[in-house]
């Protein structure tokens, strides 16, 4: 793929620690619109470093080296807990107003798009919701940014396999046509629902093929 069809490239990229241990190296990575990548790899290989490498931001006491091209100004994240996508004490409708400058209708939308459709639970705080929940608001938060890239870290990681199931089914159902989404799992069946694309990480380097 050349680089100028895509939305994100990486070059030359690694995450690494302060004392120069690298965890992650990509020598090349580009991602076009509308790609369904699922990223899979061992426990520990890498594949949420990749996630923070093409999101452009590494936690603290890491840096994050090379070159990052994009023109986007917001990428859209699911995290792991959906808990940490969101404030834990203001309700969630209002919260996804405040938070994308979606007007209320909007909001509720897609809120009802994720199956989150009861009033009351819309009024609720995040603290007082289940995970399967919080991963549900987390994914409306993320199409609510309007991002044309989603980048979910194993959004169905702490879910039992019917919510498992659930959280796919809306993945595929809520992110647009032209909406790239990259999802890190170690779960084959994930990967097999939604990747036109794979990356494997392993020993901390990518190895790439079509699903
Ligand atoms: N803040 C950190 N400081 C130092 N090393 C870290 C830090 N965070 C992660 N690592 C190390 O970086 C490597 C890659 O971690 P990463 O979280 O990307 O793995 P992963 O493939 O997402 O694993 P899992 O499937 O268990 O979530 C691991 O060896 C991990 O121990």
């Amino acid at each position: 793929m050349s680089s100028c069809a895509a939305l994100l490239s990486l070059r030359g990229v690694a995450v690494a620690t302060r004392d120069g241990r690298e965890l992650l190296r990509v020598d090349a990575l580009d991602l076009a619109a509308g790609e369904r990548v699922a990223v899979t790899g061992a426990s520990g290989s890498g594949k949420s470093m990749l996630l923070r490498a093409l999101a452009g931001r590494v936690p603290a006491g890491l840096t994050l080296s090379g070159e990052r091209a994009t023109e986007l100004t917001r990428i859209g994240i699911v995290p792991q807990r959906g808990l940490d996508a969101l404030h834990p004490l203001i309700p969630l409708r209002r919260q996804l107003g405040l938070v994308t400058r979606a007007d209320w209708a909007e909001v509720g939308r897609v809120l009802d798009r994720v199956g989150l459709d009861d009033d009351a639970l819309q009024g609720r705080r995040p603290a007082e919701m289940s995970g399967g929940q919080r991963q549900r608001a987390a994914l409306a938060l993320a199409v609510l940014t309007r991002a044309r890239v989603i980048l979910a870290d194993e959004p169905t990681s702490a879910l039992d396999h019917d919510t498992r199931d659930q959280i796919l089914d809306l993945l595929t159902a809520v992110v647009e046509p032209e909406q790239t989404l990259v999802v890190a799992t170690h779960d084959e069946a994930v990967a097999d629902a939604l990747a036109t694309r794979r990356i494997c990480v392993s020993a901390d380097r990518l190895e790439s093929s079509d699903a």
